[in-house]
């Protein structure tokens, strides 16, 4: 079935608007892979450095030509859960390549940050930097120009979206990206948040804290709600990057191993030596990128991906806008309810039929483009399955349920849970701004209230304490955009807010930082563009000026009269506690290099 006609429409625009970057990319791209074999122009000297560990065999295999060479490019660390499986990665992924015919070698490693160790503290100014970084150094590892085809592993929040700019990038190579899975079920995500309230009310001690987060982050996998980490999953499968079904099976299971052992057979099928070529950079094109945005919707994904999806697109030379996301929003159903849209986690939402019948509900309304090309082959119908350990322990794939194995969790696209994806775009006289709505009660869609103004989070969180939090109110949380101090996420906000919200206060932020994938009850207007220390106006607001944020009708506004607006010097923030330590002082030039959030906040494109 073809895209509905509304949906065809926007990819045709983004096709017409990326043409003067998409063109020249491609050409790039062919150019590049028109070359052959790549080590084949390597010197002896720089061949017999980039063997010098192999096998005898291997070293034969890889003078030559005729043997395909697959370069790993690993965010192995024991910081994050989710990416501490890949440490025994590399050893699987060679032996499936031997016995494939290929060589693997690890091209090189990335860093990886785990956003919940820094969240609420000074590292967390580093992250966003962290992806454009981590696309620079799985750079360097593929500059060493020894392959035919890569694998990428990776999870988490800026690690995705960095290594796909490295895979559009190197576009000439064909890219599959290897997952790690979930853990398993902990402490539900509801019930960790309630304790984290009390905490905050000193209703319980650290210790009771503690124990809860432990509870619920207790082992390997990613942590199991809905945040930025599972949304990249879920994009990587429906955009064909994963094989079908590989998102959200538990790490250490032999599944799990049979689905690496298989990505890393198909990584070296899709070569130029093969019959299958398939160069990441023309694999993908607008209309995966629109299968992206369709799927962030239809799951309540992050909001951080109305930045990184944007910067994964202009890697290969596709612009997409918050206009395309919004108006995709305004067509896209919302089918499931994952923390924090709802009380399951991605484990049960895998047991109600996990991405195979989402893909397969989409595509029966003609909601995504199924003419695209994936690492499995031709056409996104392949990827409506559900996946299980074959009885010769290979993958075995069977059709997508047609029903939903938990309706509150996955529901049908004939009766979603919300007609919208509920992923806004805000506009007004404060400028742009993004808004997730499927997390937020619609009685609070709408706020119009006075501004609290605070230039840190720690002056909101300090106010709490001190009881100065008192009736209605807009918490404008501004210069924590890219430019000011990396632009953090600001999820411990969550935590306060939700609790004067559930004693009966109207409250909303606005804010020109980020907010987490795991935050959502608190109606938050983010990314404001262009941000307060560029002399937004969001730099103009005065204590207790009216905001109004209007989520139906997409606008965020200052009610103050323009002429007044504009008459305001901006206000100026004291930032020079954001210039040094933990490492900030080494990303000054990011600060000063990086673009605006509704551009991707990228130091590598504007
Ligand atoms: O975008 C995201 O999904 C977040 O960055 C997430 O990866 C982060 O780790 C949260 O902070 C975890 O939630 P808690 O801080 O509530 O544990
Ligand atoms: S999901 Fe977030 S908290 Fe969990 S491992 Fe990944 S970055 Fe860390």
């Amino acid at each position: 079935m073809s895209a509905d006609s509304r949906i065809a429409a926007i990819t045709a625009r983004i096709v017409e608007r990326s043409k003067p970057h998409r063109e020249p990319y491609l050409d790039r791209v062919r150019n590049a892979a028109a070359k052959g074999v790549h080590r084949s122009v390597l010197g002896c000297g720089n061949l017999a450095h980039g063997f010098a560990v192999c096998s005898p065999s291997e070293k034969v295999a890889l003078s030559g030509d005729t043997v395909p060479n697959l370069g790993i490019i690993t965010s192995y660390n024991d910081m994050l859960s989710a990416h501490q499986p890949f440490e025994t990665y590399p050893a699987l992924i060679r032996q499936a390549a031997h016995e494939a015919g290929g060589i693997a070698q690890v091209a090189g490693g990335v860093p990886a940050m785990c956003d919940g160790v820094t969240q609420g503290q000074p590292g967390m100014e580093l992250s966003l930097f962290s992806r454009d970084l981590i696309a620079m150094a799985a750079g360097i590892g593929l500059s060493h120009n020894m392959f035919d085809s890569t694998v990428y592993l990776g999870v988490c929040d800026k690690i995705v979206p960095g290594l796909m700019i490295a895979a559009m990038t190197f576009g000439h190579l064909p890219a599959v990206f290897i997952p790690a899975g979930p853990m398993t079920s902990g402490l539900p995500n509801d019930e960790k948040s309630r304790v984290r309230q009390l905490f905050a009310e000193g209703k319980v001690g650290r210790d009771e804290l503690l124990e809860a987060e432990s509870k619920s982050y207790h082992g390997p996998g990613t942590c199991t709600f809905y945040g930025t980490a599972n949304s990249n999953q879920m994009l990587m499968e429906i955009m064909g990057f994963h094989l079908p079904g590989a998102s959200f099976i538990n790490p250490g299971t032999p599944l799990r191993d049979a689905l690496t052992r298989e990505a890393t057979k198909r990584a070296l099928a899709i070569t130029a030596l093969g019959n299958e070529f398939t160069p990441a950079g023309e694999m993908i094109d607008e209309r995966s990128i629109v299968n992206g945005v369709v799927g962030l919707h239809a799951t309540g994904g992050s909001t951080n991906h109305t930045m990184h999806l944007v910067a994964m697109a202009r890697a290969a030379g596709i612009v997409l806008t918050w206009q395309d996301i919004s108006e995709l929003s305004d067509i896209i159903p919302l089918l499931a309810r994952v923390y924090p849209n709802g009380l399951a986690d991605v484990n049960h939402f895998h047991a109600a039929g996990g991405m195979g019948y989402l893909i397969a509900q989409l595509l029966k309304k003609g909601l995504l483009h199924d003419d695209v090309r994936t690492v499995f082959g031709q056409g996104l119908d392949a990827y409506a399955i559900d996946v299980k350990l074959g009885a010769n322990g290979a993958v075995h794939r069977e059709p997508a349920p047609t029903q939903s194995h938990d309706p509150k969790v996955l529901a049908t696209v004939d009766h979603p849970f919300q007609p919208t994806g509920g992923l806004k775009m805000l506009t007004g006289n404060l400028g742009k701004a993004v808004i997730k709505i499927s997390a937020v009660k619609p009685e609070r869609h709408v706020i119009e209230a006075p501004a609290k103004i605070f230039h840190d989070q720690s002056e909101l969180q300090a106010a709490f304490k001190e009881g100065r939090l008192e009736g209605d109110f807009v918490a404008v949380v501004r210069f924590q955009g890219p430019k000011a101090n990396g632009m953090p996420e600001l999820h411990k906000l969550t935590t306060v807010l939700g609790i004067l919200q559930d004693r009966g206060q109207t409250v909303a932020l606005v804010t020109d930082g980020r907010m987490s994938g795991a935050s959502g009850k608190v109606p938050s207007a983010i990314h404001v563009t262009p941000e307060a220390k560029e002399g937004g106006p969001i730099a103009r607001i005065r204590e207790g000026d009216i905001i109004r944020l209007d989520a139906i009708h997409g606008t965020i506004d200052v009610l103050v009269d323009a002429c007044e607006l504009a008459s305001r010097a901006p206000a100026e923030a004291d930032l020079s506690h954001n210039e040094f330590g933990m490492g900030r002082e080494m990303f000054a030039p990011f600060r000063a290099a990086v673009g605006a959030a509704e551009h991707g906040a990228s130091v590598i494109f504007h």
